[in-house]
């Protein structure tokens, strides 16, 4: 493909995840997965840089452009002029610029959400410059099999990741596919901030753990290695999908996990056995994810208030489950991957209002910020309740 073909390219994939955006369709990468499945001519390479152009375009524009020419002009215009000359010069390259046609403002988040920000955070501009940047790549030593040392010399240029005893973090050119030590279990992809929710459960051999929202069991596996295989571990989800990815995910990191599959608003009914319980339960509510920008930046562009107001009465009806599955002197751990003060500041206080019996931490909440803990950003929130 010519520079100006892959520009082209670029404007109709930029089109596409607008309209999904818009609409609550599919996700950028299943986008340019698509895209390219039918397009056989465009090579590695040309793959390559289409995508990285879209994802540059993506992480460039804070509110959600008009369509993907506007985009690719206003990000152009702040970050990449070379690229305006090439419009017009190729019958497979974007048509010539005209002049005074719409283009998109650069910025870090759509304004309502900056505003958020703004008034939570002090230091909002660095906060949101920061998840509008690249993430890492981290990995978790899976100790079920391994330790971070041994594994540590078989993965060219990884070094231990600052906070998380288990993490790793790999270097941009590695492929992780390519490692033996993850293909059998050694280690798992795991975000350093993720690791530091299940290490702030405090699970322990031979306890009983729930983790209610499970997903496809990114931080049950980590529990599993914090209980080295003893004790119950039960996972559950409403969606049957993501849960059913955890049994061969378990096989693989050798954990033993039970499974439930919940059924939304009537989740007791699958735990009624479990009331009372529990020595932990992780709560990795649904939310979001405002801090996971760096990973999917074209989610800024989906969020809206109506979605958010949906997600903290879930996060508080989680909490309120979560807190009866305890056993007296259990605890209770509440995380989100939002730094939405809703998600976490305001629902922590919500909970203790509604559970006072509960005694939160002496530290209080944690909050992981990208361009402070270089994880995605969390907040984390964790309780003892009285025996
Ligand atoms: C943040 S994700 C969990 C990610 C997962 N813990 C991990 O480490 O990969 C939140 C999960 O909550 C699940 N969920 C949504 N509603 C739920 C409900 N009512 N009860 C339990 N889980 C629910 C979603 O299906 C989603 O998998």
């Amino acid at each position: 493909m010519t520079p100006a073909a892959r520009v082209e390219a670029a404007v109709a994939l930029l089109d596409e995840i607008i309209e999904a955006a818009a609409g609550g369709g599919a996700a950028a990468d299943t986008l340019i997965q698509r895209y390219f499945k039918t397009r056989r001519y465009a090579g590695s390479k040309d793959r390559r840089a289409v995508r990285d152009l879209v994802y540059g375009v993506i992480r460039a524009l804070g509110e959600r452009p008009a369509n993907g020419r506007a985009a690719m002009i206003g990000y152009a215009r702040a970050q990449a002029p070379e690229l305006l000359a090439l419009f017009g010069t190729d019958a497979r390259g974007p048509a010539a610029l005209v002049e005074g046609e719409p283009e998109a403002a650069p910025g870090s988040a759509p304004k309502w959400l900056t505003a958020k920000f703004a008034a939570e955070y002090a230091d909002a501009g660095g906060l949101l410059a920061a998840l509008a940047g690249r993430a890492p790549l981290d990995l978790r030593a899976n100790r079920l099999k391994t330790t971070r040392e041994a594994v540590l010399p078989q993965i060219p240029g990884a070094v231990p990741t600052p906070h998380a005893p288990d993490g790793i973090r790999l270097a941009e050119s590695v492929n992780v596919e390519d490692l033996p030590v993850y293909n059998d279990g050694r280690v798992e992809v795991q975000d350093e901030g993720s690791q530091l929710i299940a290490a702030a459960c405090r699970a322990r051999p031979g306890m009983v753990v729930i983790d209610l929202c499970a997903g496809a069991g990114g931080k049950t596996l980590a529990l599993a290695a914090d209980m080295a295989s003893s004790g119950r571990l039960v996972a559950c989800d409403t969606d049957r999908q993501r849960l059913s990815r955890l049994g061969p995910r378990a096989g693989r990191a050798g954990a033993v996990i039970e499974t439930r599959l919940l059924d939304g608003g009537r989740e007791e009914q699958v735990l009624a056995d479990l009331i009372g319980t529990a020595d932990v339960v992780l709560i990795d509510a649904p939310c979001s994810g405002t801090g996971t920008w760096r990973r999917n930046p074209e989610a800024r562009w989906r969020l809206t208030p109506q979605r958010i107001a949906r997600l903290t009465a879930l996060q508080a009806h989680l909490i309120d489950i979560g807190v009866r599955l305890l056993r007296p002197g259990g605890r209770l751990v509440y995380a989100v991957c939002s730094l939405l003060p809703e998600e976490g500041r305001l629902q922590a206080d919500a909970a203790a209002q509604r559970h006072p019996e509960l005694i939160p931490d002496a530290g209080g909440a944690q909050i992981l910020r990208p361009d402070r803990e270089e994880t995605d950003g969390f907040f984390i929130a964790g309780y003892e309740k009285p025996c």
